[in-house]
This record gives structure tokens, sequence and C-alpha cells, in this order.
């Protein structure tokens, strides 16, 4: 293992009855990166960091964090990561000082509570109840919670939905900020625009699958390399595999009589050779290059829905 390789998940499957939430996922996140994790809701993203966590147990494949188990070193596990998942709900009542200073109570060597609020900007409401804290102020408190006990990686799961810009984008440099200190960060997210400003690498999680896993910049040039046609043919298509099974050819669809293939830079010669080949011809043909958007989207090998810029 590679001495930068902080968490490595190898072929992590995890079901619930019939729901198969992960199916496949193996990655790997790099000390002191901002890994990203982007996809649709449902794909399997907070079941795969609760499986980091040690909060899971998966139902096949591995999970290693410092080479540890997290299912059976959970008290070392428990320092070495800290949490922040969704809908981290507190009591109403508690204050924000009240909060840190029970949870820095778990951890063997936490974080000094007021040195966190103010690193956080939360000093000025320190002794505030948690319902009366703005959705900014809650986030930043979520995330304190998460870095009280120290951690080596914070999971960040959904950490600005629901904000509005301004404290989304604040929140931004804060976990910058967290990471420049020595944090590794996996971020959970399904804004591609917050993938993309904040992670040194994505990993794409569609279906419980891993479908991409790059630096931002590998992922577009992946994208760019994309080309897309369309075209009718002269006579009906015996069969789609003719075109689906061509190694150039990654999907295939139809809009009433006029298909649309996307593929590798090689699409077009293997579509219109093996068509020829066929006696079909193309006709109206016509080649595009994918816009970024819908070329990085289209690496899920099919839209997003609920993945929002
Ligand atoms: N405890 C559970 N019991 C049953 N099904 C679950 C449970 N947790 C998650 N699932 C299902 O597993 C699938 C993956 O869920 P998961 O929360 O991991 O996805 P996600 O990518 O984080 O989505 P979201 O962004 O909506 O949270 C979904 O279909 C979800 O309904």
């Amino acid at each position: 293992m590679p001495e930068n390789d902080l968490v490595v998940v190898q072929n992590l499957r995890k079901t619930y009855g019939a729901t198969v939430a992960v199916d496949d996922v193996s990655l790997t996140v790099r000390e002191g990166e901002i890994f990203g994790i982007l996809g649709p809701n449902g794909a399997g993203k907070t079941t795969t960091v609760e499986s980091i966590a040690g909060l899971r147990s998966p139902d096949a494949g591995t999970v290693r964090v410092i080479g540890l188990d997290p299912r059976t070193r959970r008290t070392e596990i428990t320092s070495l990561i800290g949490v922040q998942l969704q809908a981290s709900e507190l009591p109403e009542k508690i204050r924000a000082r009240e909060a840190l200073e029970l949870y820095a109570s778990f951890y063997p060597s936490p974080r000094d509570p007021a040195e966190l609020l103010e690193q956080l900007g939360l000093t000025e409401v320190r002794e505030t109840q948690f319902a009366k804290l703005s959705g900014g102020q809650k986030q930043r408190l979520s995330i304190a919670l998460a870095l009280i006990g120290n951690p080596r990686v914070a999971i960040l799961d959904e950490l600005t939905t629901g904000l509005d810009p301004q404290a989304r984008r604040d929140t931004w440099e804060l976990v910058r900020q967290i990471r420049d200190a020595g944090v590794t960060i996996i971020l959970v997210t399904h804004f591609m625009e917050e993938a993309e400003y904040l992670c040194d690498r994505i990993a794409i999680i569609d279906k419980g699958r891993v479908v991409a896993l790059d630096t931002l910049a590998g992922l577009v040039d992946a994208a760019r390399s994309e080309q897309r046609i369309t075209f009718r043919l002269p006579a009906e298509l015996p069969d789609n595999a003719i075109l689906t099974s061509l190694p150039a050819v990654r999907t295939l669809t139809r809009e009433q009589d006029r298909f649309i293939a996307t593929g590798t830079d090689e699409l077009l010669v293997a579509v219109v050779t093996e068509l020829a080949g066929r006696g079909l011809a193309p006709i109206d043909l016509h080649t595009e290059h994918t816009t970024l958007d819908d070329a990085f989207l289209a690496l899920a090998g099919r839209n997003f829905e609920g993945v929002e810029r």
C-alpha cells in the first residue's frame, strides 16, 4: 500500500434487503487531499462513507483506514475519522459550546472547543441554543463536531445543501482551511460545482458503482474526447448490438427515426464503416462535440437527475 493511501476501499458491496445500495465500489483516498464523492440521489454515496467510518458492515469487499478494518478497530477508527453526516441534528436546547464540550469528552485527545469555535466563526454564538442558530451556523457547528476529536480524516456529507450562495462559499473556504491544516477530507456531494471547486480528485458514483475517478482535469479530458453522432438509416437496423458491440460505441439511443450514438474519438469511423458494410449508409449524419457539462455527465452513462450545478 503506497504510504500516502489513507483510506482504501476494495469491491465494497452493501445491500438492504432487495435494495443494492452499493454494488461494487473501489477507491483510494490519499493523505492531504479533498476527495469528492459525487453522484445522484440514492447512488450509494452515504452508504459508502458510512462503511468507511465503520457505521455499516459491508456484505462484501474490504475497507481499510490506515491499514485498519473499521469494523474491528472501532476505538482507533473513531479517533481517526470525524464524521459530519447528513441531518446530524442535535437537541434543540443544547448550546454550541456545550455540544462541542460534550463531544470533546468522547475522545482521547480532542481539540480545544474554544479554539474550534473561533476557527469556525462561532465564538459569538457559543451560548446560543442549537435551534436558534442559522442554517449556516448549524452547518459550521456540525463541521466543528466532525473535527473535535482531532481526526486525520473528516467525512463531510451534503455539506452545503440548504445553504444560500454566500454561506456555501464561506463553507467552501472553511473546508480548504481545514485541509490546509492537515486534515484529509472526504466530501460527499451532489453539487457538481462544489466538487469542481473543492476536490483534488473526484469519484463519480452511480447506481452503486464508481463510473469515473480522476482529477477534475482528468475527468474533463476524458469527457472532451467523447464524441457524439446522430444519423438516420435507409432501413431498419436488424439489431442494436451491431453498433453497441463496437468498442468505440458507448451509448446508443433513438429519438423517433434518428439514432444518437456516443463514444470515443473513433466513433464516427467505426459506426459508418460497420453500417456501410451492411448496406446501411447513414443519412443526414451529424457529428457533435458534447458540451463540457453534457460530457461530464455522460461519464456516468446517463443524466444525473438530482445533480445540480
Ligand atoms: N438503512 C437503510 N435501509 C434500507 N435502504 C437504505 C438504507 N440506507 C440507504 N438505503 C437505500 O440504499 C440506496 C443508496 O442510499 P445512499 O443513502 O447510500 O445513497 P446516496 O447516494 O447517499 O443518496 P442521497 O444523496 O439521497 O443520500 C438508496 O436506494 C437508499 O434508499
